[in-house]
Formats: C-alpha cells, sequence, structure tokens
C-alpha cells in the first residue's frame, strides 16, 4: 500500500468521530515551532573571550561534529530544517553574536552583531526569538546577577536586558513576525538562605528598570523563565514560578515554562489551562527532564502528548508560543534537533486528531468509563498513517528516512570540522 492509500484508511476511521483529518493537516502547517539553536554547540556560542558553561546547566557528551562558528550552526540548521515538516523559527542567544572578532560586551551588543542571523532567517523563511545570556560569564560567575547585591553588576545585566530586548524587536520589525525575548537568569544558592526576600526584591527592581523602556509589541514580546533549581542553586532560585507568575500577570508579561523546571511529579501540562484563564499568552520550553533538570531531547511521551492535547482541545496554538530546549552531546546535534522537533509537531498532530469536543462532553456527562476507554482507544488509531502522509505532502522524508540524509552530512560536512 502507497502512503497515500494507507492515509485513505486512516482518514476514514477518525472521520467516523467527526475528525477532519484535511483539515487538521492544513492547521498543523502553520504551527511554528521554536528551535533553539544552542543544540548544535552545546550551548558555547561565538563570543571573542570564550567563557566555560556555567548558571547551573551542564551538557554532557563528546560526539564528534560540533558547530564551531555562526555560519556552521546555520548549515546544520539548514539541514534539520529540510527533514523537519512545516514553517518555523529559530531561537538564538546573546552568545551567537557575530562581532568579527571584535570583543563586545554583552551590555554593548546591538542589531547589527545579528545581521547575518537576519538576512539567513529572511532566506530561509524563519522567524527568530532571542534570549539575553546571563550566565557562562565573569560577571556571573558567582551564580547571580540581575539580583546581585553588587550595584555595578546588576546594571550591566540590567543593560544587557534592555540590549536584547532592541535586537528582539528588530527581529521582529525585520522579520515581520514578532520576536519572544525570554529572561532567565541563574541567580540561587547552593544552601539554605538566611534572607530569601532580598534578592527577589532586588530581581525586582532590575525587571522594573529592563522593562521601563518600550519596546512595540508588534516586534517583541517579553517573555520570564522561572526555575525550581539548579546546579549550585540546589536550596533556593532567585526567580521561582511564584515569582515570576505574579511578576508577569501584574506587569503584562508571559510567562514561560520550562518543562524541566518543576518538581519531578509536577506537570506543566496541568498548569496551561491555568494559565490560559488568565494571560492571553504563554511560552513554553519544551525539554526532557531525567531526574533533573537534565534537558535530554524530547520524546513522544505521555507528558508531551499531554502537553499538545491541552494547547489544541483548550483551543490555544495561537496564544501558547512553543519553543524547545534540550541540549545533548553524546549524539549527532542534527538528529537531535531533528528527533525533538518532530516529536513536538507529532505530539500536536496526535492531539488535533483526537475527537477532543466528544470527550469534553464525556465528563460532563460523568461516563467516565467511556472517557477512558476512547482516550486509550485513540492511542493506537493509525496516527503514523496521517504522519506518514504530512511529511510527504510537506516534502520532507517520511518516517525514518531522514536519519540517512543525516548521515550522509555527518560523513560530508560534521566529520571533517
Ligand atoms: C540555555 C538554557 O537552557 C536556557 O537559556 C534556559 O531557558 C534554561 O532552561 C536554563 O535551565
Ligand atoms: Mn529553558
Amino acid at each position: 500500500m502507497t502512503i497515500k492509500e494507507n492515509f485513505e484508511l486512516a482518514k476514514q476511521a477518525y472521520a467516523k468521530w467527526g475528525v477532519d483529518v484535511e483539515e487538521v493537516v492544513e492547521k498543523l502547517k502553520n504551527v511554528p515551532i521554536s528551535i533553539h539553536c544552542w543544540q548544535g554547540d552545546d550551548v558555547a556560542g561565538f563570543e571573542v573571550n570564550q567563557n566555560e558553561l556555567s548558571g547551573g546547566i551542564d551538557v554532557t557528551g563528546n560526539y564528534p561534529g560540533k558547530a564551531t562558528n555562526a555560519e556552521e550552526l546555520r548549515s546544520d540548521l539548514e539541514k534539520a530544517l529540510s527533514l523537519i515538516p512545516g514553517k518555523h523559527r529559530v531561537n538564538l542567544h546573546a552568545i551567537y553574536a557575530e562581532t568579527n572578532g571584535e570583543v563586545v560586551e554583552r551590555d554593548q551588543l546591538e542589531p547589527k552583531h545579528f545581521e547575518n542571523w537576519v538576512k539567513w532567517a529572511k532566506e530561509n523563511g524563519l522567524g527568530l526569538d532571542y534570549n539575553p545570556t546571563l550566565f557562562s560569564h565573569p560577571k556571573a560567575d558567582d551564580g547571580l546577577t540581575l539580583s546581585h547585591p553588587n550595584e555595578e553588576i546588576r546594571e550591566f545585566w540590567i543593560n544587557h536586558c534592555i540590549g536584547s530586548r532592541k535586537i528582539g524587536e528588530y527581529f521582529g520589525r525585520e522579520l515581520g513576525t514578532p520576536a519572544l525575548t525570554n529572561i532567565w537568569i541563574p541567580d540561587g544558592y547552593k544552601d539554605i538562605p538566611s534572607d530569601r526576600l532580598t534578592p527577589r526584591k532586588r530581581l525586582k527592581e532590575s525587571l522594573d528598570k529592563i522593562f521601563a523602556v518600550e519596546t512595540d509589541k508588534k516586534y517583541n514580546l517579553d517573555a520570564v523563565e522561572s526555575k525550581v533549581f539548579g546546579i549550585g542553586s540546589e536550596s533556593y532560585v532567585v526567580g521561582s514560578h511564584e515569582f515570576y507568575l505574579n511578576y508577569a500577570m501584574k506587569n503584562d508579561k508571559l510567562c514561560l515554562l520550562d518543562t524541566g523546571h518543576y518538581h519531578p511529579t509536577e506537570t506543566v501540562s496541568n498548569k496551561i489551562s491555568s494559565m490560559l484563564l488568565f494571560s492571553e499568552k504563554l511560552a513554553l520550553h519544551v525539554s526532557r527532564p531525567v531526574r533533573w533538570d537534565s534537558d535530554h531531547v524530547v520524546i513522544l511521551d505521555d507528558e508531551l502528548k499531554e502537553i499538545a492535547l491541552e494547547i489544541v482541545r483548550n483551543d490555544a496554538i495561537d496564544r501558547v508560543i512553543i519553543g524547545l530546549d534540550f541540549f545533548d552531546a553524546s549524539i549527532n546535534r542534527v538528529a537531535a534537533w531533528t528527533i525533538g522537533t518532530r516529536n513536538m509537531i507529532k505530539a500536536l498532530l496526535y492531539a488535533m486528531l483526537v475527537p477532543n469536543e466528544y470527550l469534553k462532553q464525556l465528563q460532563e456527562e460523568g461516563n467516565f468509563t467511556e472517557r477512558l476507554a476512547l482516550m486509550e482507544e485513540f492511542k493506537t488509531y493509525p496516527f503514523g498513517a496521517i504522519w506518514d502522509y504530512y511529511c510527504e505532502k510537506m516534502g520532507v522524508p517520511v518516517r525514518e528516512s531522514w536519519l540517512e540524509e543525516v548521515k550522509a552530512y555527518e560523513q560530508e560536512v560534521l566529520l571533517k570540522r
């Protein structure tokens, strides 16, 4: 049977439940995923003065072929994008600026240092998102930035964040799609603090200064990302979930929920509906924590499907900005992007193929037997046939055939670095 024949049969199975598969496929095409550039070089960046990765995050593995400059990184991203169905976005960090060999401090970065990225994004029909980098820097060596007791250090990072929002605004203006500029800081303490309030007070004041500078919402959207702990900040993180939830609500900013930034049994899927009742938009970093915020490549597990279901069944595709955040240096990095991003899209397709309205109705009626029975049966509906058809229609490799292309790219490009 051909992919099309398989698709036609599967289409009938879903049609019985009122799911219009053709409509689903059209809808899926328009859901952008923000692909994080930092999987391609193990979060190293290309600053002239290289600093070791810090901030309580870690990348393990030494698979050959990582990108060593922005051109290589763009070429690797292009390869991955050619294997992923749909039109997407690329998420940059400040450490990916191109300064022509000149040392430019982070608080001095300007749009001109990202001109190559913008040109490339235009050529490839991509949107860009952005993050100030408040780690891997001598001024963040003690694990404190925007909440630092030293005013000079705080000012440095405040200016970096203000400049970053202008870079985000530049991306949005140039590319005709608003950039999400997301602030994540590592600030926290290894051991039990004697004062939890003062650092949070300082973080609040720093954020107020950062956001006092206006940017145009048409081009730049501001987000703040919380965390429960990091390496070296096991006992206390200044920018906790409660801190940013309240800050964002009060100041009309987006909360960014990273799926690796909560207690192990706490799920982001269960937070989405609550957030959507109170905010117009919400942002995600979809990652995969394994025992800690390990940033493993995203797989098609139950939580990923549940996140997608929450977005789809709550009609929030335009309200949830989906970004990825993982970095695995133990496998081919182009494959890592391809696997993780294809899985995110697969999860959305899976969620769109569920008769969500009918299942909601069953719950309202108290018919929990049928709700459970159908939810389980839909797990083995011929979803793979629709996915294969979608890949073929979008002109990307079907099933695992993309792996051959990655292997060839590894031989021809990555291993020659
Ligand atoms: C590179 C980091 O992962 C990223 O900036 C941040 O989003 C994070 O999740 C830190 O744990
Ligand atoms: Mn994150």
